[in-house]
C-alpha cells in the first residue's frame, strides 16, 4: 500500500467520521465510517468508543480485508468492523461503508418496516425502498455476530452487487442503518439521505397511515447486545418484557 494512497484514505475517512455528529446522525459515539484500499487489501475504520471531538487521523485503525487482523493502529477498531468487512468482501464496488444509529432510520429498523419510496427525495439516491433484514437467529448472535450482521444484509440482497449499487443502504432489523458507496464520503452522504428520507417518510405516513406493527425483538438478540456491552455475567434473559408480546 503506497503511503500516499493510505494517507489520503485516512484523511477522507477522518473527514467522513467527523461529519456524523455535524449531520446529527449519532448519539455519543454510535456511528462509524470506513474506506477501503482494495489494491492494498486493507480498509481504514474509526476506533471503537472514541468521541468525534477527540478523533485524530492517527487514531484510525487499518484492518486487513482478507482476515480482519489489525494491520496498523494502537486502538481497538469499531465493534462493527466485521460488518464493514463482510460488506466489502460481498460487494466489490463498495469503496466506503457507514453505520449509524440515526433516530428515524432506527425507528424503521426497530419496527421492521422498510423505508418506503414516497417521493423523489428518496428516489434521487435510493432506487427503491431501503429494505430491512430478517432478525439474526440465536446461532448468528452466538458466534461471529458482527460478521453475521453483514451476512443478513448480503443474503437479503442475494449478493447482487447491482442491487447494492441501486439501493446503497439497508436497515438491520432492530439495530439500524448501514449505507455504502463508491467512497467513504459517498457512504456517509448516503447515510445523511437515508436519515432524511426516513424522517420524511414518518411524517408522510402520519398523514397517510399505513399498516405498521412493531413486535417484541427476540430475546437472544437483546441479550447478545446487553452482554456485549455489560459483560457475559450481566443480568439478562428474564428481564421484564419491554411491551406486549
Ligand atoms: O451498534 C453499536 C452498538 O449497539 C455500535 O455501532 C456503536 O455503539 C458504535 O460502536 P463503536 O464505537 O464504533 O465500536
Amino acid at each position: 500500500m503506497s503511503d500516499t494512497s493510505l494517507k489520503s484514505l485516512r484523511r477522507e475517512v477522518l473527514a467522513a467520521n467527523l461529519r456524523i455528529p455535524e449531520a446529527g446522525l449519532a448519539t455519543l459515539t454510535w456511528g462509524n465510517v470506513s474506506g477501503v484500499d482494495r489494491e492494498a487489501g486493507v480498509f481504514v475504520i474509526k476506533p471503537s468508543g472514541v468521541s468525534y471531538a477527540d478523533l485524530r487521523e492517527e487514531d484510525l485503525v487499518v484492518v486487513d480485508l482478507e482476515d480482519g487482523r489489525v494491520v496498523e493502529g494502537e486502538l481497538r477498531p469499531s465493534t462493527d468492523t466485521e460488518t464493514h468487512r463482510c460488506l466489502y468482501r460481498a460487494f466489490p464496488s463498495l469503496g466506503g461503508v457507514t453505520h449509524t444509529h440515526s433516530v428515524h432510520a432506527v425507528a424503521f429498523a426497530q419496527a421492521r418496516y422498510p423505508i418506503p419510496v414516497l417521493g423523489t427525495t428518496h428516489a434521487d439516491t435510493f432506487n427503491g425502498a431501503i429494505p430491512v433484514t430478517k432478525d439474526l437467529t440465536a446461532q448468528q448472535c452466538a458466534r461471529d455476530y458482527e460478521y453475521n450482521t453483514g451476512q443478513v444484509i448480503v443474503a437479503m440482497l442475494e449478493g447482487d452487487g447491482a442491487r447494492a449499487d441501486a439501493v446503497p443502504g439497508a436497515l438491520v432489523s432492530r439495530h439500524g442503518p448501514f449505507t455504502w458507496g463508491a467512497t467513504a464520503t459517498a457512504s456517509l452522504e448516503n447515510a445523511i439521505v437515508c436519515e432524511a428520507v426516513a424522517e420524511m417518510a414518518l411524517h408522510t405516513l402520519a398523514l397517510r397511515p399505513a399498516p405498521l406493527g412493531p413486535s417484541e425483538p427476540p430475546r437472544h438478540l437483546l441479550d447478545r447486545h446487553y452482554t456485549r456491552k455489560h459483560g457475559p455475567d450481566a443480568y439478562y434473559g428474564n428481564a421484564p418484557s419491554t411491551g406486549s408480546r
